[in-house]
Order: structure tokens, then C-alpha cells, then sequence
């Protein structure tokens, strides 16, 4: 479904992605984490076609993104971190862009505009940043295309805000799509992720199903030093006052807790731990 190979990308001579591979052929929920500035967004705007490789191939759909062939923009459909919305009403904004999606829901656009507790009838010009923000998920979320790309979608939305988008995103309606988000937020919103990719250094550094990471590692928080000199397997651990978060290597075969934060910084400062971690459970169901 996204195939990238061999991907080599720069912004002039700002060198961003080097040899680039990603492979997604099962729909979901995809979380993309990686540094700030580590290529989230330009990953996202690349697959959409609004950038285009210096080397490799990108295939979204069968179709080469930055060809921006008609069917695959039917087929595509990003909100960028920052965007524009015309001063229109949702209304009238579903009345003149909804017909290039063959599968926009005019019912669950209202659905959605009323779980965010927006009227279809206000102007964006007349809504808040979180306001928009929300109209503006509303309305990728109704499109139904197959693949939809999110980045940071809640930032700027309050703490309801945030649980409405989880459960819309949630809803059974959406599990057909492969949905993209680039976000920072990994506490918020890893209930509803199925996939973790981690973007590091040009590369794709992980690539990885929640149950995947839960067979191979456990997450969690110990007492104290004692409790912590007991875990077998540290992988990254950090001070929290008395007690200690850390990240384990999980020995036994019940699936460990998985903490989207404590992962994050575990690979952060520690790739290999965790890439190890991963392996070792690979080779294990490799041998069952
Ligand atoms: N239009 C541009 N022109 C030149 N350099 C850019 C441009 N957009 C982004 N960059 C640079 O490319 C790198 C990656 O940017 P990108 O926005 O893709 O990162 P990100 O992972 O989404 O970051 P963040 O987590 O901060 O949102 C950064 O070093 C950034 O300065």
C-alpha cells in the first residue's frame, strides 16, 4: 500500500533522508515519531506528493505521489501541521470540495463537526486556532480516502478536544483506512495506535505492531533503586524523585506494558537496546 525505497531527500544542501526504506501493507493507525527536526512532516508531505525525492521511489497506492495523478489525490488526504481553510462554513466547505472523495460521508461529517461540538453553519474566519483545527479533522476524517496523513492533529485542541479525535480515529468506521500521525503527544494518543514507526538520523529506525513491543519489552515504573537493581534486562531507566521509569527487555511470555513516552526516549538514548529486545522476540516466535 506505501512502499518507500532507497529514499534520499534534502531540503538545498540540508541532507534529511539517506537510503530511506518503509514498507505499509496493512491498514491502521500509524504513529511516527522521531526528534524535532528529525523529517516527520516532510515524510508526511513527501508520501502526499507535495514534495518531491532527489533519489528512490515513493509508491502510495500504486501510484508515484509527486505524479499527483487525479486518482491518487482522491486517494490521499493530508492536513499539514499549519493549513489554510477557505472562510467558509463546514457546510459549504463539504458542498464544494467533498466530490473529489468518492467516498466522503456527508452523515459522518456532521457526526464528527457535532462530537467536536462545532456548528456546520459557523465561518472558519469566525472560529478559534482549535476551532479550525477540529473543522478541519472533521472533514479529513469524513473523506474516507484510504490513506489519511495527520500531522500533529492535537496540537492546539484542549484536553475534550484530544478525546474526541481519539474517538472518532477509533471509531469502527475508520478501521478500513491507513492513517498517519506524526505527533509529539505519544501519552495522548497511544491507545488508539496499532503501529509505531520511529524516524532517526535519515533512517527509519523502527518499524513495529503494538503487539509486537509488548512481547518484547515492559515498561513500567520501580519503587526505588532496590526494586530497579531487580528488573532484568534494563534497556533505559530514568529518575522520577524516588522511584525510577524504566524500559525492560520482557522475559516472560505475557505481553510487558507498553508507554509510548518511556519507548521514545529508550530509543532515543538507547536504539540498540530496544532493537535487541525486538530481535531476541523475533527469533523466539521464529523457533516456536
Ligand atoms: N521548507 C523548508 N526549507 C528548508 N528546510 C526545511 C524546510 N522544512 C523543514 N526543513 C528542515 O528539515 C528538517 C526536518 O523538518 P520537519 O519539519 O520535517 O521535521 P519534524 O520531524 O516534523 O520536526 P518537528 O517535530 O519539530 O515538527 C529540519 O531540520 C527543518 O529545519
Amino acid at each position: 500500500m506505501i512502499r518507500v525505497n532507497d529514499l534520499s531527500f534534502a531540503y538545498r544542501k540540508n541532507k534529511l533522508y539517506e537510503r530511506f526504506n518503509l514498507q505499509i501493507d496493512e491498514p491502521g493507525v500509524y504513529g511516527v515519531f522521531g526528534r524535532n527536526g528529525s523529517g516527520k512532516s516532510t515524510l508526511l508531505k513527501l508520501l502526499a506528493g507535495l514534495l518531491f525525492p532527489r533519489r528512490g521511489r515513493i509508491e502510495v497506492r500504486g501510484f508515484e505521489p509527486r505524479r499527483r495523478h487525479p486518482d491518487f489525490l482522491a486517494q490521499v488526504y493530508i492536513v499539514p501541521e499549519e493549513f489554510h481553510l477557505p472562510d467558509l462554513s463546514a457546510t459549504r466547505l463539504a458542498q464544494t470540495q467533498a466530490g473529489f472523495y468518492a467516498a466522503f460521508s456527508a452523515e459522518a461529517f456532521a457526526e464528527y463537526l457535532d462530537i467536536f461540538e462545532l456548528s456546520a453553519q459557523q465561518t472558519f474566519g469566525q472560529m478559534s486556532l482549535g476551532q479550525k483545527k477540529k473543522a478541519a479533522m472533521a472533514f479529513a476524517l469524513a473523506t474516507f480516502t484510504p490513506v489519511l496523513l495527520l500531522d500533529e492533529p492535537t496540537n492546539g485542541l484542549d484536553i475534550l478536544g484530544r478525546d474526541q479525535f481519539k474517538n472518532i480515529v477509533a471509531r469502527p468506521e475508520q478501521r478500513s483506512r491507513t492513517i498517519l500521525i506524526s505527533t509529539h503527544q505519544a501519552h495522548d494518543l497511544e491507545r488508539i495506535m496499532s503501529h509505531i514507526l520511529f524516524v532517526d538520523s535519515a533512517t527509519l529506525a523502527l518499524s513495529a505492531t503494538l503487539p509486537e513491543l509488548a512481547a518484547a519489552m515492559t515498561m513500567g515504573v520501580a519503587a526505588d533503586a532496590e526494586a530497579l537493581a531487580e528488573v532484568d534486562g534494563l534497556i533505559y531507566h530514568e529518575a522520577m524523585g524516588e522511584q525510577w521509569a524504566f524500559v525492560a527487555e520482557n522475559a516472560s511470555s505475557t505481553p510487558g506494558a507498553v508507554h509510548l513516552e518511556l519507548l521514545y526516549k529508550a530509543l532515543s538514548r538507547n536504539k540498540a537496546g530496544v532493537l535487541a529486545a525486538l530481535q531476541a522476540t523475533d527469533q523466539e516466535s521464529a523457533h516456536v
